[in-house]
C-alpha cells in the first residue's frame, strides 16, 4: 500500500520535474514528507545556482542547465576525482571499483557554488562540478555526435569544392595537415596532390598521419593485374562498390591509393558515401535499417596462391551503430567477400535480403556515384568505415600502390591537432 502510494507519488513528481514544474514538485515533496515517506526523498535546492536534485532510493536525479539527469550512486562513487581515487596526472583511476558497495548511497549531498559534495557512509567526500556532470552524463551524451560528418552524393560533393592539399605543405605545416584531416573526417575522402609517384613518397605521406596498418597484403602494397594474389583486385576486371577487409574483426580504418602508372583505358575509381545511402534507408525504411544493424554476418577471405595461405573471418552487421545515440560509425559492405549467412533463422534471412536490397538500391543510384581517375601524383585517402570504393575494368598496364592506416592513430593525430574526432 505504502509502496504503491510512494510509486505513484514518485512518478507524479518525476513528471512534474520533467515538465520543469519545480515549484509543484517541491510542493509535492513537502506534502510527502508530512506522511513520513520522505526517507529516500530528501530534496534540497540551492539559492546560488539554478540546480535542484532528488535523492532517490537508487539514484540521484539532478536538474541543472535545462536538463534532467540521473546518476547511479555506484557511478557517482566510481568516478570520484579525489586524489586517492583518481590520478589526474595520468588520467587513470586508482580506486578499485570492486571495493565499492553495490548498494552504496551518499549520507549527505550539499551544493556549494557550482560544486556538489557527496559524503559517503565511510566519510569519504566526492566533489563534482555541475558542468562536469552535465558533460559526462548519459543524457548529455545521448544528444552528442561522436563524429561530425557531411554526407554527400556526387553533386553535393562537387558543390562543396573540397580543396586538395599540396604534398610539400602537407609535410611541412600542421595547418595543412589539419585541413586535410578535417576534410577526411567530414567527407570520408581527401586528396593530396603533387606527390612524387613512388612508393617511398606515398609511405612518407601516410606516416605523417598515422601508423601504417600492416596486413596480409604487407605494409605498403603495390599491385598490378598480375594475379599474384587470390583476389579479383589483382585482375583487370571491374569491381563493384565495396569496403575492404570486411573479413577482419576490425576492418581497416583508412585506405590509401596512389596510381603510379596507367598506360591504357578505363580503370576509373568509383566512390560512394555509404552513410548517405544508409541515411536514405533510415528515412525510407527504418525497420530495414535496424535489421541491417542487428544481423551479424560473416565475411571471409580464403587464399591459397603460391606462397600465400590465408584464412580470415570477420563477424559483424552491415551497419554498426552506437547503441546510445544510434549514430552510424561503420559500414561493412562487400558482396564478394560475404560468407554463408547462418547466424539467423530463415524468416529473418528473407527480411535481411529485402533490407540489403534497399541499401544496395541506394548505393547504386547513379547520382550517388563519384567517379575519379587516379593519376600519378594524386593520392586518395578513403575512410574505409564509411566510403565504398570500386573500379571500372581497364586495359593496359596499371600500377597502384598504397596502404591501410590504423584508424585509432588517424583519430589520435586529428585530436592532437584540436579536431573533434
Ligand atoms: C589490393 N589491396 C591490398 C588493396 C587489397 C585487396 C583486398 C581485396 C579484398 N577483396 C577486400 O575487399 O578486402
Ligand atoms: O584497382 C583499384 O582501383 C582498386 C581495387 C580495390 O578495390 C582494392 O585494391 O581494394
Ligand atoms: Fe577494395
Amino acid at each position: 500500500m505504502w509502496c504503491h502510494k510512494l510509486l505513484h507519488l514518485q512518478s507524479r513528481l518525476q513528471n512534474l520535474m520533467k515538465r520543469g514544474d519545480i515549484g509543484q514538485a517541491l510542493h509535492l515533496s513537502n506534502f510527502k514528507s508530512l506522511f513520513s515517506l520522505s526517507i529516500h526523498w530528501c530534496h534540497t535546492s540551492s539559492k546560488s545556482v539554478n540546480c535542484t536534485w532528488l535523492q532517490h532510493e537508487d539514484h540521484l536525479e539532478l536538474q541543472y542547465a535545462n536538463a534532467v539527469m540521473r546518476f547511479d550512486y555506484v557511478w557517482l562513487r566510481d568516478h570520484c576525482r579525489s586524489a586517492s581515487c583518481y590520478n589526474s596526472k595520468t588520467h587513470q583511476r586508482s580506486l578499485d571499483t570492486a571495493s565499492v558497495d553495490l548498494c552504496i548511497k551518499p549520507k549527505t549531498i550539499r551544493l556549494n557554488e557550482s560544486t556538489l559534495f557527496f559524503t559517503w557512509p565511510d566519510g569519504h567526500v566526492t566533489r563534482y562540478d555541475l558542468d562536469w556532470l552535465v558533460k559526462n552524463s548519459y543524457e548529455g551524451q545521448k544528444l552528442k555526435v561522436i563524429q561530425p560528418r557531411i554526407l554527400w552524393n556526387a553533386e553535393l560533393y562537387q558543390q562543396a569544392q573540397v580543396p586538395s592539399v599540396d604534398f610539400q605543405s602537407f609535410l611541412e605545416t600542421n595547418d595543412e595537415l589539419k585541413k586535410f584531416l578535417q576534410n577526411l573526417l567530414l567527407y570520408g575522402i581527401a586528396f593530396v596532390e603533387n606527390v612524387p609517384p613512388t612508393q617511398e613518397h606515398t609511405e612518407k605521406l601516410a606516416e605523417r598521419i598515422s601508423l601504417i596498418r600492416e596486413t596480409i597484403y604487407g605494409r605498403m602494397w603495390y599491385f598490378t593485374s598480375d594475379f599474384s594474389r587470390g583476389d579479383t583486385a589483382y585482375t583487370k576486371l571491374a569491381l563493384d562498390r565495396h569496403t575492404d577487409t570486411t573479413y577482419f574483426q576490425e576492418p581497416c580504418g583508412i585506405q590509401v591509393f596512389h596510381c603510379l602508372k596507367h598506360e591504357g583505358t578505363g580503370g576509373r575509381t568509383l566512390l560512394v558515401d555509404g552513410f548517405y545511402a544508409a541515411q536514405q534507408v533510415l528515412q525510407k525504411a527504418p525497420e530495414e535499417f535496424e535489421l541491417l544493424s542487428k544481423v551479424p554476418l560473416k565475411h571471409e577471405y580464403i587464399e591459397n596462391v603460391g606462397e600465400c595461405h590465408n584464412h580470415m573471418i570477420g563477424i559483424g552487421p552491415v551497419l554498426n551503430i552506437y547503441p546510445w545515440n544510434k549514430e552510424l560509425y561503420l559500414i561493412r559492405y562487400n558482396n564478394y567477400d560475404r560468407a554463408v549467412i547462418n547466424t539467423v533463422p530463415y524468416d529473418v534471412v528473407h527480411r535481411w535480403y529485402t533490407a540489403h536490397r534497399t541499401l544496395t538500391t541506394e548505393l547504386r543510384r547513379p547520382e550517388n556515384e563519384l567517379w575519379v581517375k587516379l593519376k600519378p601524383g594524386k593520392v586518395l585517402f578513403i575512410d574505409n568505415w564509411r566510403i565504398l570504393h570500386g573500379r571500372e575494368s581497364f586495359t593496359g598496364y596499371r600500377q597502384l600502390c598504397g596502404c591501410y592506416l590504423t584508424r585509432d592513430d588517424v583519430l589520435n593525430t586529428a585530436r592532437l591537432l584540436g579536431l573533434h574526432a
